[in-house]
């Protein structure tokens, strides 16, 4: 399905190709692009309900993500993340904020990749930088130099994310200028 390039770019949540809104819309990428922030925006200009997968796991494990790294580790967090993201896709099409690593993780990436429609949202090490500074509750990053571990794991990672279906740039302000940039991608969409 393709847009008619005489037309208006379409806004509303109703002009969206119907095979867009018959899956989740999957947000994945580095700490700090914006997947929670954006991801809960983009599903209220949808119409669409939001999940966050970090908040579900939390929920499910009764503990913080943190608390979960220090006791469990790494391996047992993302043993969780893909259990929780295997359920939520299993519900009803919603807009899903991952956890930077759930896609790096073979099978959630599978899982991810095989119903629904997922966003790479990308920007700068120094814009993940300022805003990973702003808030001290990811464990990959506590104590350590938040420039030397996202340009780490970008080099890892890049090329992983680089394998969902559309990407998008989140390093300009507001939140609207990404908002609107996913909603131009997904209504250029062909399914
Ligand atoms: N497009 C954007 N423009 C400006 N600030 C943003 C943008 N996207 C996210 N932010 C800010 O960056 C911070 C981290 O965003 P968050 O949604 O938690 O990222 P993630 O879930 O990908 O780690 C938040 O303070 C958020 O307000
Ligand atoms: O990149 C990662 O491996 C992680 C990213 C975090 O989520 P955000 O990307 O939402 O910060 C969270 O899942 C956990 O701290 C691990
Ligand atoms: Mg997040």
């Amino acid at each position: 399905m393709s847009r008619n390039p005489k037309s208006p770019a379409p806004a509303a949540p109703a002009t969206l190709p119907a095979s867009i809104r018959e899956r989740s819309i999957v947000l994945v990428g580095l700490m700090g692009s914006g997947k929670s922030t954006i991801g809960r925006r983009l599903a209220q200009r949808l119409g669409m309900a939001f999940a966050d997968a970090d908040d579900e796991i939390e929920r499910a494990a009764g503990m913080t993500i943190s608390d979960i790294f220090a006791k469990f580790g790494e391996a047992h967090f993302r043993d969780g993340e893909r259990r929780v993201i295997a359920r939520l896709l299993a519900g009803k099409p919603h807009v899903l904020a991952t956890g930077g690593g759930a896609f790096i993780n073979e099978e959630t990436r599978a899982l991810i990749l095989k119903d629904s429609l997922c966003i790479w949202l990308d920007a700068d090490i120094a814009t993940l930088v300022e805003r990973t500074a702003r808030r001290s509750h990811r464990p990959l990053l506590k104590g350590r130099d938040a420039d030397a571990v996202l340009r780490e794991l970008a080099e890892v990672r890049n090329p992983i994310y680089a394998k969902a279906h559309i990407r998008v740039s989140s390093a300009s302000s507001p939140h609207e200028h990404t908002v609107r940039a996913i909603m131009e991608e997904l209504s250029q969409w062909n399914a």
